[in-house]
């Protein structure tokens, strides 16, 4: 391994301890990007990466609030405000039980390369707590996120840091976090983003990320003269993302395979239409009930404690968690002739997955380009909120797509490797440094 790669790892072990995710997400960047670096003198000397790497400012907090017995509970709360080189620090909420400070700063390290990648002025954040919205009622939802709130309004606001949803966090926790954010700060304005359409939110944020994996997917297609129409693909979740990514695959005819749930998955040979979607989403965002439903609906296979990745497909899209297609899942695509993996999800495939697609020169698109369409699409909603306007739904779409192509060029600027094959990893990775590491030059050493 390259020496100073080495040392600048082994250094970040030893400041970071007990933090494997954040370690895993700063290694896969500094593997891909280091050569470059070294290449460029102004980036090295002034120890751009070593600065980037430590967030700006990490809060942590106290959230007590009472249960429908009246019991009291504690959580705890996070916001890591990781980069504001090009703008305010933006990034989701996650609630869950597996958060912690290490899964927030790998998500907040990934946003900063994202965000760039959007081509809007964002910076990165990420935040959220250890409570887990599952089982809970509509009231104790609502009282944590006031309790959450109660704390975080201080230090977030329209130009300063603009949370918004991920794992956990949809539109009632964003309508109860902006209630509270209202009552207290006396302002009605743009501090979160995904928030309803009738009240500052803006048209497809819902649909953004789902949508936006899709028009990437094409965008790689297309490299090749080919399209997603007649491809069978596989997602895994059942959440925000995989369900619209489900649906433009579906309107783009495309023959949906699986979907999956923390217990296992569902595979669905006749493939999942719009009927079968609705489903979907009325069980997932109404009813909080299980994707094994769905089998009992439908008729078809489920298979408990499992991931899709065995089941034969062209487009493979993990889009429910960090971590979650290994390896032997990697072997496995491959080996049954899959074209293209695209991460709806952060970090869903281990460096070991990744590597294996590398080698077989498939195609793989990293969450921080292939996601970001979600996030762009709340840069903006920043921006209607900002003017007091809001676009159209085929505006927006309009908008989405030309991001999605745009991030798609920049992969190409910076990976596209002497035989032709496109290393969007490495052109993700680049092109997204470059902008923020110029920005960081010209502001001084802060
Ligand atoms: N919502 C957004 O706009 C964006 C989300 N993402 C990423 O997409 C992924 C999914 O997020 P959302 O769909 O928003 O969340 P969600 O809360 O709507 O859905 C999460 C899905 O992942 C599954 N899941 C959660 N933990 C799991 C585990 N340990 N094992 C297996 N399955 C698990 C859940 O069952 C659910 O289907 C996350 O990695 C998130 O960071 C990325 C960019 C934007
Ligand atoms: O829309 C946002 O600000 C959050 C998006 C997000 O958390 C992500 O891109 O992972």
């Amino acid at each position: 391994m390259n020496e100073n790669l080495n040392n600048f790892l082994s250094n970040l072990k030893k400041k970071n301890p007990g933090e494997p995710e954040f370690l895993q997400a700063v290694e896969e960047v500094a593997t891909s990007i280091i050569s470059f670096i070294e290449s460029e003198p102004r980036y090295k000397n002034t120890k751009i990466l070593e600065r980037m790497v430590e967030p700006e400012r990490v809060i942590i907090f106290r959230v007590p609030w009472l249960d429908d017995k009246g019991e009291v509970q504690v959580n705890r709360g996070f916001r890591v405000q990781m980069n504001s080189a090009i703008g305010p620090y933006k990034g989701g909420l996650r609630f869950h039980p597996s958060v912690t400070l290490s899964v927030l700063k790998f998500l907040a390290f990934e946003q900063i390369f994202k965000n760039s990648l959007t081509g809007l002025p964002m910076g990165a954040g990420k935040g959220g707590s250890d409570f887990d919205p599952k089982g809970k009622s509509d009231n104790e939802v609502m009282k944590f996120c006031q309790s959450f709130m109660t704390e975080l309004y201080r230090h977030v606001g329209e130009d300063t840091d603009i949370p918004a949803g991920d794992i956990g966090v949809g539109n009632r926790e964003i309508g109860f976090l902006f209630g509270q954010y209202k009552r207290i700060a006396g302002s009605f304005n743009g501090v979160l983003t995904g928030k309803g359409n009738e009240w500052g939110g803006s048209h497809i944020r819902p649909e953004a990320t789902g949508y936006g994996l899709i028009y990437f997917v094409d965008e790689i297609l297309k490299t090749k003269n080919e399209s997603i129409k007649g491809k069978t693909v596989i997602i895994s979740g059942s959440g925000n993302v995989a369900q619209y990514a489900a649906e433009k695959c579906i309107q783009n005819g495309a023959k949906v395979l699986t979907l999956s749930d923390s217990h296992g998955f569902v595979y669905d040979p006749n493939g999942i239409d719009n009927e079968k979607l609705a489903f979907i989403k009325h069980l997932k965002n109404d009813e909080h009930g299980s994707i094994k439903e769905y089998a009992t609906k439908f008729g078809c296979e489920y298979f408990e404690g499992e991931r899709p990745w065995r089941i034969k497909c062209d487009i493979a899209l993990p889009n429910a968690t960090q971590n979650e297609l290994n390896e032997e899942d990697a072997q496995l695509l491959v080996k049954n002739g899959c074209i293209c993996v695209a991460e709806g999800a952060n970090m869903p495939c281990t460096p070991e997955a990744v590597a294996i697609f590398l080698k077989a020169k498939i195609f793989y698109a990293p969450g921080k380009a292939a996601n970001a369409g979600g996030v762009a699409v709340s840069g903006l909603e920043m921006s209607q909120n900002s003017q007091r306007y809001s676009w159209t739904r085929a505006e927006v779409d309009m908008k989405l797509k030309s991001i999605m192509h745009e991030i798609h060029e920049q992969c190409m600027k910076y990976g596209k490797e002497a035989d032709g094959y496109i290393n969007y990893e490495r052109g993700a990775n680049i092109s997204g440094f470059v902008k923020v590491a110029d920005a960081m030059l010209a502001q001084g050493i802060v």
